[in-house]
């Protein structure tokens, strides 16, 4: 089975916690684009959704799948029933690593306003230590010395993410080359550091439950 096959597989499972009548959260990726298309299927039956990025908005309403801001939501529904987004990086305890595709700040900010954060991953990303995969940071493009510096000081090999920038209009600085053994204490850390937007650890916003695809099937973690 191909990776692109896998994904697919776990997109679809994650329907399953879609409930009707409630607003959904949709995260940004290949993965989520799978789910987005599966969850079209679905449009006529959840209250809408709330993306994490222009680029999943656009997909969303591509499919006519009604889409509300964060703050259009919040004053329908005390929270979204779910959030349902890929990983770059995850590990037993379901801490995970987020941000390839830049949209980590809205990512973490919808899954924050979910009541359950569903993680659909393929079995390429589960790691036993988060940081294989460079770690992104959303910087405000003043402070990118002062942050790389820092960076430097804690054994990462800082990166900037050339030519990119979010949708919040600020730079990514991916870091290489960090074996994170502490994922809640350096997501505090690196967030603590003047002109860090956040950064691509999710383990206060970690996953409730990841659905890895295998070969074999759809496994839940
Ligand atoms: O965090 C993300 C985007 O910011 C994605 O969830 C992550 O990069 C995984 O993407 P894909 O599903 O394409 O492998």
């Amino acid at each position: 089975m191909t990776q692109d096959e896998m994904k697919q597989k776990v997109a679809e499972a994650a329907l399953e916690y879609v409930r009707a009548g409630t607003i959904v959260g949709v995260g940004t990726g290949s993965t989520a684009n799978m789910f987005i298309d599966a969850l079209a299927g679905m449009k006529d039956e959840i209250l809408g959704t709330v993306a994490s990025s222009e680029a999943t908005a656009t997909r969303l309403a591509g499919h006519g799948i009604p889409v509300l801001g964060l703050n259009e939501a919040l004053q329908q529904v005390d929270s979204l029933s779910v959030y349902v987004d890929g990983a770059d990086e995850f590990d037993a305890e379901r801490n995970l690593t987020k941000g390839g595709g830049g949209a980590l700040t809205r990512e973490k900010i919808v899954a924050a306003a979910a009541v359950q954060f569903v993680c659909i991953v393929d079995q390429t990303k589960q790691v036993e230590y988060l940081g294989d995969f460079p770690l992104p940071i959303e910087v405000i493009p003043m402070a990118r010395e002062l942050i790389m510096a820092e960076v430097v000081k804690l054994g990462g090999r800082p990166v900037l993410r050339d030519g990119f920038i979010t949708d919040n209009g600020n730079i990514i600085v991916d870091v290489h080359g960090m074996k994170i053994k502490d994922p809640l204490g350096l997501e505090d850390h690196l967030n603590s550091i003047p002109g860090v937007v956040t950064n691509g650890i999710f383990s206060h916003q970690g996953a409730d439950i990841v659905l890895m695809a295998t070969p074999d099937g759809v496994e839940k973690i």
